[in-house]
């Protein structure tokens, strides 16, 4: 039996191209969800095997929204990362494929994707009043349910085949170097192969607010010489100025530095919780090519 992954769907997002492209759809069925947190929710209450989430953007930086509900709301290894190229195009309904730019009244999409295409959009589309969707696909949906309105959506040209719309212009990010990355929660991936790096996501609460409590985790890493790939403050929510810290280590969780290094941080008296160690896959041309 074929195992589920859970993607933000509807069709045609870019989440589902990624799921897709890491996992093979031999062995997995893959089943849409209308929000970033209901596909987390689906991977928590066990009734898909794992999930695809997007977590941070090259332009545009983190995906709160999947930061904070796998830390406030579920518990949930991370068990693989992908790092997917995004293109984004401005898709219309067939029946408004001639309209000047300029006479547009909305334009819908994802927040990401709105921020990624912000100058682009003020040179352009400066008039037009924007709305934010669940999805880029969501986007393309609504405009191929509202033939007559003069409405754009932001997307992929998977969405523009499946709900049959028009491209009106291509690539229209703000930087040609824009990616996102894409985790898998849940049970299975983790089976890269060892020369596929891998990397340890933990999120750190400092004992107390005391001036160098965050060099003191730092330090634990630097003079081990262990590089971090990323650090990330969101707040606790437990009041103004108290923050947690997620922490991208480019280290495998069971080499015998990393547990130094984290046993280290604990004797500290910070709060330390393992989100994953995982392995890293990237994209390349050729589809499906993953090293497994
Ligand atoms: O809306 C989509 O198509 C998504 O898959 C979500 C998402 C994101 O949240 O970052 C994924 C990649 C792009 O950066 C834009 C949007």
């Amino acid at each position: 039996m074929k195992r589920k992954a859970a993607y933000l769907g509807p069709k045609g997002t870019f989440t589902q191209e990624a799921a897709q492209y890491l996992l093979p759809a031999s062995q997995y069925e893959f089943i849409p969800f209308k929000t970033i947190p209901d596909c987390i929710n689906a991977v928590d209450n066990k009734s898909v095997d794992l999930g695809v989430v997007p977590v941070e953007n090259t332009i545009e930086g983190s995906v709160n929204l999947t930061l904070d509900w796998l830390v406030h709301q579920v518990d949930i290894p991370i068990t693989g990362e992908l790092v997917y190229p995004i293109s984004q195009h401005l898709l219309v309904h067939q029946s408004q494929r001639d309209l000047p730019l300029k006479a547009f009244e909305k334009i819908l999409s994802h927040p990401q994707a709105v921020a990624q295409c912000q100058l682009f959009l003020r040179e352009n589309l400066p008039q037009a009043e924007i709305e934010y969707a669940n999805s880029t696909a969501e986007a393309a949906q609504v405009i191929s349910e509202h033939p007559t309105k003069p409405w754009i959506a932001i997307g992929n040209k998977l969405a523009k085949d499946i709900y049959e719309l028009s491209l009106r212009a291509e690539s229209i990010e703000d930087n040609g170097n824009n990616f996102t990355r894409f985790i898998v929660i849940g049970q299975e991936l983790k089976n890269g192969s060892r020369d596929v790096p891998y990397k340890t996501s933990v999120l750190v609460t400092l004992p107390e607010d005391f001036p160098g409590a965050l060099h003191q985790v730092l330090a634990v890493f630097a003079w081990r010489k262990i590089n971090l790939t990323r650090i990330e403050s969101r707040p606790t929510k437990k009041g103004l100025g108290s923050y947690h810290f997620f922490i991208d280590i480019a280290m495998d969780a069971e080499n015998v530095l990393m547990q130094g290094a984290l046993a280290e941080i604990e004797a500290l008296g910070c709060g330390i919780r393992l989100l994953g160690s995982y392995p890293c896959f990237a994209y390349t041309q050729k589809a499906n090519s993953v090293t497994r």
